[in-house]
């Protein structure tokens, strides 16, 4: 059976207003995308990447009734944002799909380092003898196609080459599906903490490590600021944009325990130097970045 598509990119504030409205008109699916390879990259410290576009779109089964849902859509919207004009809503016929998940279509297993491959829940693992962490994210950010997760991921897994995971606690601040976290405990960490500001990335990273067979009591998740204050870590990673890494340094840097390893992520070229100093302040020495696709990660240690 084909599908109405009605599609329209928006102001994210205003996303939730016309959800609602494409969702009175019946919608049987709609799904919010931030354009995620344009994020602004200097939201206000402290706060999550921010996108100034969401692509929204809401399915249909009713193919005939499109003029008049547009001019109701309109009129609703008019009534609801006097004065503010109404996004352009553009349509599509489209053929019968699992319109829902489309995007899993791309979301192919990855190799990352020497032993670990992030495989898509719904595909079969390339090599079962391989580490395989099967992930989906769900609404969470974190599917190892990013170069910032990338670039994480290949540190754990040399740090587990190097034997410097095996047995240890890892914390995860910004854990969006678990990715980074599991990853670790796959690859021989004892045990892992995993902080975001955001349920749905608590959630999802819950039910990612119920998928790859970790213990609830070797992941505990919580609110940054649920997360004891004396908690130390001998292994820490930060995968959160510099903006926040910066304004959080003391905090972030405060949790690696003497000895322990640190890796930063989510900072561009441009922004790393800002970052390393924050870190140095802290006491921690930095290593030169290792750069991906313009993204950069920072390695540090807690002197002894
Ligand atoms: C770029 S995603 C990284 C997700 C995953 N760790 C990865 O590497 O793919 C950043 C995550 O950090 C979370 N976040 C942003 N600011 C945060 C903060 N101050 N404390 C904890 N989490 C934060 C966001 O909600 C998001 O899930």
């Amino acid at each position: 059976m084909p599908w109405l598509q009605l599609k329209a990119r928006i102001a994210p504030e205003q996303a939730e207003l016309l959800e609602e409205l494409l969702l009175a008109e019946g919608a049987t699916a709609i799904t919010l995308q931030d354009a995620e390879d344009d994020p602004l990259f200097e939201p206000e410290r402290g706060t999550t990447p921010l996108w100034d576009e969401t692509v929204l779109t809401g399915l249909y089964d009713d193919l005939e009734g499109l003029s008049a849902m547009l001019e109701r859509l309109g009129a609703a919207w008019a009534e609801a944002m006097p004065g503010e004009p109404c996004p352009e809503i553009e349509h599509e016929l489209l053929d019968d799909r699992d319109w829902e998940r489309a995007w899993m279509d791309d979301f192919k297993p990855l190799r990352m380092g020497q032993r670990l491959w992030i495989v898509p829940s719904w595909h079969e693992a390339p090599d079962p003898e391989a580490v395989n962490l099967l992930l989906d994210p769900g609404l969470a950010f974190g599917t190892g196609t990013h170069p910032t997760t990338a670039l994480c991921l290949a540190w754990l897994d040399r740090l587990a080459v190097d034997g410097e995971l095996q047995g240890r606690r890892v914390l995860d601040v910004g854990c969006g599906s678990g990715i980074l976290a599991i990853a670790g405990l796959r690859l021989g960490a004892d045990a892992a903490v995993g902080t975001d500001i955001d349920p749905q990335a608590l959630s999802a990273s819950r039910d990612n490590a119920e998928r790859n067979g970790v213990a609830e009591q070797a992941f505990a998740l919580y609110y940054p600021e649920q997360l004891e204050t004396s908690a130390r870590f001998p292994v820490v990673i930060a995968n959160i944009l510099a903006g926040p890494l910066v304004e959080l340094a003391d905090e972030i840097a405060a949790r690696v325990a003497p000895g322990g390893r640190l890796a930063l992520s989510g900072i561009l070229e441009t922004q790393a130097e800002e970052v390393r100093e924050a870190y140095e302040d802290q006491g921690l020495i930095m290593d030169e970045p290792d750069v991906r696709e313009g993204w950069v990660r920072l390695d540090g240690r807690r002197p002894d």
